[in-house]
């Protein structure tokens, strides 16, 4: 997506929670799983919910770097699962999948893992075998560890300064 994006899909800490709770309730049919792998670090939270729903204490993590912001780059591998094997048996998870950039370098790496995401955007989908919400591919998800509340001018003042909704 570009990094000017025409709208965005608000996630709350709650949202997450919930929205990974229902992730571990698919997958827990699919297990008894090795061990979960998180893709840091925007899987470290659904993986650390959906471990602790599948009663699962083994964890591991593979990072790879893709975008800065909104802005997508080439993927890094900046660090690779210690014990993981080809990822037979094991869950590997990550908050979305987008483009599918990064979830391709880590099938490469893990082929034989069952791959989860909580959300999943249109060109990404074919590449997860699990996961709970889609969202349309110009839709910028906003994660809870990237945002806070803050003050919104009430409607009236807003019009008032001319400002167009
Ligand atoms: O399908 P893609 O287009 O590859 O996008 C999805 C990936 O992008 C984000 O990670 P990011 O690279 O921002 O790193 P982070 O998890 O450390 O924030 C997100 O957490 C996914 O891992
Ligand atoms: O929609 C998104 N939200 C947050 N991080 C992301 N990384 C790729 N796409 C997204
Ligand atoms: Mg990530």
């Amino acid at each position: 997506m570009s990094p000017a994006s025409p709208r965005y899909y608000t996630v709350t800490w709650d949202q997450l929670h919930r929205d990974s709770k229902a992730l571990a309730w698919r997958l827990v049919g699919l297990g008894p799983f090795r061990g979960v792998i998180a893709i840091t670090r925007g899987g470290l939270i659904p993986a650390a919910i959906v471990a602790r729903e599948l009663e699962c204490r083994v964890i591991e993590t593979v990072s790879v770097l893709t975008y800065e912001e909104e802005a997508r780059g080439a993927p890094r591998v900046a660090k690779l699962p210690a014990a993981a094997g080809d990822g037979a048996g094991w869950l590997l998870v990550d908050d979305l999948v987008d483009t599918g950039t990064t979830a391709k370098v880590v099938r490469a790496l893990l082929p034989k893992a069952h791959f989860a995401t909580v959300y999943a955007k249109p060109q990404g989908r074919p590449l997860v075998d699990t996961f709970i919400t889609e969202v349309s591919q110009d839709t910028w998800i906003l994660f809870p560890w990237d945002t806070e509340p803050q003050f919104i001018a009430p409607i009236a003042k807003a019009r008032a300064d001319g400002g167009a909704r």
